[in-house]
Parts: structure tokens; sequence; C-alpha cells
């Protein structure tokens, strides 16, 4: 198979789906490989780093698109990049289809066949292309939330480890998956007091047990995210419900209940955010305010850390990718947990939260592809 990795063009977007170390693996498999003159530039690989793992370098995306069988990629397709996909063609990228209505049209209406890497799953119930981008992220939600509670930054000036005689602030992180946890080292590394709330029990104990009674974990009720909120310095959003929407747990009426100052950190905005005051922003701007709150809202956090960022994603992807080049659909009717990525082929949404999100007949996979 041709296997195509465009320049990412999202703002301030400098990860790359490719690596060069990867790339040497889709050459060793008998597969072509093009990559975008530029693409790795962010990681420091320069296209002398990828023609030596065996890639030919192209001019631009538009060479990429048209001569490429497989399209692999970090962030969502932008319009432009939509525009340029074409029926048949695999795209393996985060897609978060769910509160994006218009990219999900240009899915549709290119005929493409579009692999989530956020709702691939694996055996022990994880979703192993998410994990690697949350564990970055949760560790950056509790640095951009510090430096946002500077009294330069617009935050209430408060240091969240205290020192010596002056008590450390406060951290509520709602949700502890994988962005959770992350969060809650950094910011007991730091000193902070920290509170997790979840609605499963059985993650709660797990947390329990991991941080030894150095946390506080908090079953999720609207009342318990109430309090969390109105007594936290910094609030990290960190829900899940794969694939779908986020619920919005946190109202703009809870806003007036707490502190000037304090921070949300809604790493859950990819998925359209928890917070009902939140919309996505981008590393050049990414905090905004809303009654004296201030909302950091980057969608593709690790792209700020893209030298981390690129070889932890693409040590989770290569996998599942070099699967697709063997075999491409065969793969996907082979391996149900690459089938649980697939959210748009030919035309029409294969994933179930997606598709009732939008309004979408679902078409399950099982029907058009021959499973094993
Ligand atoms: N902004 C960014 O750059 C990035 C955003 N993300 C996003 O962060 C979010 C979290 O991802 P992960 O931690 O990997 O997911 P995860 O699936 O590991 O964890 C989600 C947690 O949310 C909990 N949860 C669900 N509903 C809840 C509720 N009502 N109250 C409390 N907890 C609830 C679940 O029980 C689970 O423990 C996702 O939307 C993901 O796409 C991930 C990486 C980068
Ligand atoms: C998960 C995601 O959206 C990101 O890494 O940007
Ligand atoms: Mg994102």
């Amino acid at each position: 198979m041709r296997v195509g990795c465009p320049k990412e063009i999202k703002n301030n977007e400098y990860r790359v789906g490719l690596t060069p170390g990867s790339v040497r693996e889709y050459i060793a498999r008998g597969h072509e490989v093009i990559v975008e003159t530029g693409a790795g530039l962010g990681i420091d690989a320069d296209d002398g780093a990828y023609r030596a793992a065996g890639a030919k370098i192209v001019e631009t995306a538009k060479d990429v698109f048209e001569q490429a069988d497989m399209i692999v990629k970090v962030k969502e397709p932008q319009p432009a990049e939509w525009a340029m996909l074409r029926e048949g063609q695999l795209l393996y990228t985060y897609l978060h289809l769910a509160p994006d209505p218009e990219q999900t049209k240009g899915l549709v209406e290119s005929g493409c066949t579009a692999i989530a890497y956020e709702t691939v799953t694996d055996a022990h119930g994880g979703l192993p292309l998410l994990a690697p981008m949350s564990e970055v992220a949760g560790r950056l939600s509790i640095q951009a939330g510090a430096t946002a509670l500077e009294k330069i930054n617009g935050g209430r000036g408060l240091l969240l480890g205290g020192v010596p005689g002056v008590l450390p602030g406060k951290v509520s992180i709602i949700g502890g998956g994988v962005v959770g946890l992350n969060a809650a080292k950094m910011a007991v590394g730091l000193g902070a007091d920290v509170t997790i709330v979840d609605r499963s029990l059985g993650r709660l104990r797990e947390l329990d047990d991991l941080f030894g009674g150095r946390i506080h974990t908090r079953y999720s009720t609207i009342e318990a995210v109430e309090e969390e909120v109105f007594s936290a310095d910094v609030v990290v959003g960190a829900v899940l419900i794969p694939g779908a929407a986020a619920p919005k747990l946190v109202t703009r009426e809870m806003l007036s209940g707490m502190k000037k100052g304090a921070v949300i950190v809604d790493v859950a905005i990819d998925q359209g955010g928890c917070f009902e005051t939140s919309h996505a922003t981008t590393h050049s701007n990414p905090t905004f305010e809303v009654d004296g709150v201030v909302h950091y809202c980057v969608a593709n956090m690790p792209g700020a850390v893209p030298v981390t960022s690129a070889h932890a994603l693409n040590n989770a992807t290569l996998q599942y990718g070099l699967q697709l080049a063997d075999k491409g659909l065969k793969a996907i009717a082979e391996n149900r947990h690459l089938r649980a990525g697939l959210n748009v082929h030919r035309g029409r949404i294969t994933n179930e939260a997606v598709a009732s999100a939008l309004g979408y007949e679902l078409a399950e996979p099982e029907s058009f592809l021959k499973v094993a």
C-alpha cells in the first residue's frame, strides 16, 4: 500500500503522524511511504531523516492526498484536508466527530473510510490510541492550570504547592481515567491538595490504592461536583464517554459559586467539553474568562510538546497502522478493536455514539464487512 503523511495544519500543531522510525517499519513490510516536505520539522526530523528511513518527499499536501491509499495524521482533518479525501481512501487519525457536525459531513461526503484513533479499543477495555495523548494532556493540564493561576495571567495569584506556613492550592479533577490519573500525579508532585471525582467506584478504589492516601476520591454526583468546583483553585475536566459528546457536568450557574480567579482546564474539550461555558481555544490564544473564572480549553494540548507526543503517539498507532496497510479493510473485518475505531465508511456513519449524537442512521460495520 502507498501510505501518505501530510504536514499538520491545525493551529500550533507540531506533531506528525509518522516519525522516521515508523516510516522504517512500513518500508520494512514492503509498503511505500510519501511524506510532505517539512512534516517532521516540529520533532526535529527533517526531510533527510525521512529519506534515510525510506520515504519519498513530496512538495504539497495535495500530492500526498492524491497519491496515497492511506493517510496517517494526528489531528482531525481541517476543511482544506477533508476536501482532498476521496472515495475508498483510508484515513487514520484523531477525529472527535460527535461534537463536530461539519467535519462529519465533510468525511461522509468524501466517501473515505475513516478510523478514529480515539475509539480504537484493546482487550482490557481501554482506548490504546487515546491513552498516550491523555497521559501527555493530563500532565500538561496542571502546568497549564498553575500558569493560568498566576495573577499576571488573570488567575487568583496562588502557588499550587504553597510554601511552609501557607496552605497549598486545591485541585479538583473530574474524571479519573488516564487524563485524571496523570493530572493527579503532577498535582501531587507539586504539593497541591488533590481530589478526583469519578462515577466508577471501581476506578476510585484503584486510584485510592495507587496514591496511598495522598489524594481524596469522591463519587460523582451533582452535589459532589458542585462542592468540588466551589472549593477548587484549579478544576480539571477529564470525563469521557467513548465516542460521545462530553456530558456538561459544570453549568454556567455553578461558576457564580467559584472563587474569583480560579481556573478551569477543560481537557475534554475535544469531545465538546464538560463545562457549559467552555469553547475550544488554540495554543496561540489558550484562555478566556467567564464570570471571573479563567478557562483553558485547548483541543490539541499535546501539540505543544511534539517531541514527546509524536513519539508516544507513534508507539501506540504503529501496530494498528501496519495492520491497515497490510490488509486494508480486511484488517478492520478481522480485528474487532480496529473495527471499533471505524467511524465513517463510504458515506455512512459506523460508530453508534457518533450516529446518535449527530442524528445519522447507524451502519453497523458487521452489516457490510465479512467479520472474522
Ligand atoms: N484537549 C486535549 O488535547 C486532549 C483531550 N483528551 C480528552 O480527555 C478526555 C478524557 O480522556 P481519558 O482520560 O483518556 O478517558 P478515560 O476513558 O481514561 O477516562 C474518563 C473517565 O471519565 C469518567 N466519567 C465518565 N462520566 C463521568 C461523570 N459523569 N462524572 C465523573 N467521571 C465520569 C469515567 O468513569 C472514566 O474514568 C477525552 O475527551 C479525551 O479525548 C485527551 C488527550 C488530549
Ligand atoms: C487526543 C487529542 O485530541 C490530541 O492529542 O490532540
Ligand atoms: Mg484534541
